[in-house]
């Protein structure tokens, strides 16, 4: 059995390995003529998966370690009778604490406290309601809007997209890429939404490029020099906007999603589904798989705060580092994708064992997502 898989995939030479022949490959562009006797694929949200991609192949299943899938096109894959999984909530975790190392910095640069802001989460899915028990833990005023759950009756306070841009301090997005209908979200940030943005707003794109009008934006960055703008996703990805870039203040290669836990998560979603799929099914557990962190212990005395907080949480991830390597980078040929491939470990904040000497400070640290310890 060959089963080709993308070479930006951690463990799945060793897992995949155990039922077949793996052959690792470039994602963009994937060289097509590996799949003419492959049975399996696994990829990745840059391989772009339609008709033209699986005709003439043996393929019996396609895996993608993304949450998102809008570069799958499934009806050609139902069409083929090809099996498909992609890997819902791997890295929800790692963009939840991708939002919230920039929005600490943000709080830091600009002087005040996150618990006195109200933020807007759209798209309350595996991201959007983790961050909103973060950011409930961190006392700040959180308000949703998810049309696709409200309609289907689900309990949380659902309020539309215009209401949001009308009250929040900061906005981030966690939708799915859908390019028409109802649920539409491609540029649901447009010329007009950005306009009507509360003066100072940070606005937050950690999902798919397209949902924001990029050139709307630009333009509407050279006027309100008043807004914050954190982007991990761009429209179009690699070659994206270098101007745009410029006038950006926390600028990213589409690695929100990077931490180790959450592409290691990505990887054995697809080869839980895929030995399924084959009829021997396998679990795997994660905590076997993943290495010790560089830091994995720290003691921490006294009571919680803001500033406490950004401190360990940049002693696990501090955007600022990926922010630093893609304006250095954007400019060279093929820089966005070697950033992405070259990543450096990246570790989640549950990784870090924190001994606090106050039990409050503990709990909602735990709250929060550390491994905290109240040590008496
Ligand atoms: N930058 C990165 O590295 C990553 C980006 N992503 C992107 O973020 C997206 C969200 O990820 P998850 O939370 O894991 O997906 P999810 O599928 O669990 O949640 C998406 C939520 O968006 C809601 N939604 C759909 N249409 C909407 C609309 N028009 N307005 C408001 N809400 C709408 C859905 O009802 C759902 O609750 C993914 O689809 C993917 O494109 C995901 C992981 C990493
Ligand atoms: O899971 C998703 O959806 C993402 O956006 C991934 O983090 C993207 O990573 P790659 O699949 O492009 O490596």
């Amino acid at each position: 059995m060959k089963i080709v898989v993308d070479e930006n995939m951690p463990y799945a030479q060793e897992l995949f390995s155990r039922k077949g022949q793996v052959v690792r490959v470039p994602g963009r562009p994937l060289p097509i003529s590996e799949l003419k006797d492959a049975q399996a694929l696994m990829v990745r949200s840059v391989t772009p998966v339609n008709a033209k991609l699986i005709e003439n192949t043996s393929l019996a299943f396609v895996g993608s370690a993304t949450a998102g899938t809008d570069h799958v096109e499934l009806a050609d894959l139902d069409a083929a009778s090809v099996a498909f999984s992609a890997a819902p909530g791997c890295n929800a975790i790692a963009v939840v604490e991708y939002v919230l190392s920039a929005l600490l910095l943000l709080a830091e640069r600009d002087g005040y406290q996150l618990s006195d802001k109200t933020i807007g989460i759209v798209g309350v899915g595996n991201v959007g309601s983790r961050l909103q028990k973060r950011c409930e833990a961190l006392g700040m005023n959180v308000l949703l809007c998810d049309p696709p759950r409200a309609d289907r009756g689900d309990k949380e306070p659902f309020l539309p997209l215009q209401s949001l841009v009308d009250h929040a301090d900061i906005l981030t997005f966690h939708t799915p890429l859908i390019k028409q209908g109802e649920y539409q979200t491609w540029h649901n940030v447009d010329q007009q939404v950005l306009e009507r943005l509360r003066p100072g707003c940070v606005l937050i794109n950690a999902c798919r490029g397209s949902v924001i009008d990029n050139q709307a934006l630009k333009q509407v960055l050279i006027h309100r020099d008043d807004l914050n703008v954190v982007l991990d996703v761009w429209e179009p990805e690699p070659n994206l906007d270098i101007e745009l870039l410029s006038h950006v203040d926390i600028a990213t290669a589409h690695i929100a999603g990077y931490t180790l836990e959450g592409k290691v998560r990505g990887t054995t979603q697809l080869y839980e589904a895929w030995t399924a799929f084959i009829g021997q099914p396998e679990t795997i557990s994660l905590s076997s798989l993943l290495p010790l962190p560089d830091v994995s212990v720290v003691n921490v005395s006294g009571e919680f705060s803001q500033s406490l907080l950004k401190r360990l949480v940049h002693l696990v991830y501090d955007v600022r580092r990926d922010d630093a390597l893609l304006r250095l980078h954007i400019g060279d040929e093929g820089g966005f994708d070697r950033l992405r491939k070259h990543y450096q470990e990246r570790r989640e904040w549950s990784s870090l064992t924190v001994n606090c000497s106050n039990a409050q400070t503990a709990e909602k640290l735990r709250q929060l997502g550390f491994n905290a310890i109240y040590c008496a």
